[in-house]
């Protein structure tokens, strides 16, 4: 089993993955906070749980080695200063004052390492805790129920991961998690990070697709600023680390069902792309830049409109497959894309695990050749990600 980080494509073999069984995070979601919570929906836990085994069945039965966060996360807590420091330095993120920090971390301190890790991601009720008076809110630790949504937080990309600023408060503290595994568990020992969840901007996993070892797609997007696509590029590209040469920026609209290039984008074959067809115009024209190292440590940029010409110089192919979610219909594929329809896991070359509720879009997959698995979507989907977005590839065979 491979025990450091290779991602040097979206498509080679996948081994070894980063999950987040969905918990009781999802039952702390109400009405009032599921807009601040980035979902639609309550979802009913015990199905999304339900469903979510289903998808790492499904991984197990294809040698892929689902690698859950909460119990690295759980791992390193099991270290007494790691875990009074993560306390500490956990707490400091919410805007809690002195009293209510100390009042908290004492009760967090009496948690054994696996209780602790299930209530960073659950929350914690204020009455759980004995807080002064005055603390009217209902949680003193926020609940984390987009933590299954592994994809987002963290990134691997070639040999190294970027660790990211997060757009959102909701999501902050789940790359904050990632940070203190990386710092702190075997799995990840001399990671390299391309980047920081310090960045005073934003960047999130759903917009960064590893093309192959030297171009990465980036989605400008509701989530990652231009801004944060020239630092992650000028970073690679100036690495020795690094094999990244071309960074293809890619504008897609801002809002909430296409937050991310993953959501309307994602590649399932060497030649072969499932696409949204809704982020292009009527001419099949949209706003890309192509940023390349200018020799003096800094981005050059060139401008261009059409994605197939781009992808085929990137790949050296001729021909390139774009496979447009629910056939391009104007019904369908507004449909299928909202329920994460263009959202495709790929665990080897053409083949991919996705939602079963997108059937026009599985059809068409299945037509163009590609083998597809489904898995059960009907509470997972609530949040707004697909296959991609609840996994993050550790490892992925060379191709
Ligand atoms: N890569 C992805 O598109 N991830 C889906 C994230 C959904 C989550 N509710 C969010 O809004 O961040």
């Amino acid at each position: 089993m491979p025990n450091h980080l290779q991602v040097n494509s979206e498509i080679g073999t996948l081994r070894e993955v980063l999950v987040h069984r969905p918990g009781p995070e999802l039952e702390n979601i109400t009405p009032d906070t599921m807009k601040d919570l980035l979902f639609d929906d309550v979802p009913f836990l015990k199905i999304a749980q339900q469903e979510h085994n289903q998808f790492t069945a499904l991984l197990k039965q294809h040698h892929v080695k689902p690698i859950y966060i909460e119990r690295l996360l759980k791992e390193i807590l099991c270290n007494e200063d790691v875990k009074t420091g993560f306390i500490q330095d956990y707490l400091a993120q919410f805007a809690l004052d002195p009293v209510q920090i100390q009042t908290t971390a004492a009760y967090l301190q009496t948690l054994p390492a696996a209780d602790l890790a299930t209530t960073v991601y659950a929350g914690l009720r204020s009455e759980t805790v004995e807080l002064p008076e005055d603390y009217h809110q209902p949680f003193v630790l926020p609940p984390l129920p987009n933590a299954y949504f592994t994809r987002d937080p963290q990134a691997t990309i070639g040999n190294g991961v970027t660790i990211n600023p997060m757009t959102f408060a909701a999501r902050k503290p789940e790359s904050f998690i990632f940070s203190w595994i990386v710092d702190h568990h075997p799995r990840f020992r001399n990671t390299t990070t391309w980047l920081q969840p310090t960045l005073p901007t934003h960047l999130e996993g759903g917009d960064e697709l590893v093309l192959n070892q030297n171009t990465l797609a980036l989605g400008i997007s509701e989530r990652t600023t231009h801004a944060a696509a020239l630092t992650l590029a000028e970073h690679l590209f100036n690495d020795p680390a690094s094999t990244f040469e071309m960074v293809i920026a890619i504008h897609i609209p801002h809002n909430h069902a296409m937050m991310h290039l993953d959501t309307v984008f994602t590649m399932v074959n060497r030649d072969q792309f499932t696409i949204f067809p809704g982020i292009m115009d009527q001419d099949y024209q949209l706003n890309i830049e192509i940023f390349r190292p200018n020799g003096k440590g800094g981005v050059k940029i060139k401008q261009a409109h059409h994605l197939q010409p781009v992808l085929k110089e990137a790949l050296g192919l001729s021909e390139i497959d774009l496979i447009e979610t629910g056939g391009g219909d104007a019904i369908i594929a507004p449909r299928e894309q909202w329920n994460d329809g263009s959202n495709n896991l790929a665990i080897a070359p053409g083949e991919v695990i996705t939602y079963d509720r997108n059937y026009r879009s599985i059809q068409l997959m299945r037509s163009h050749g590609l083998t597809v698995h489904e898995i059960p979507s009907s509470e997972l989907a609530r949040g707004r990600g697909g296959a991609r977005c609840m996994s993050q590839p550790l490892w992925r065979d060379d191709i």
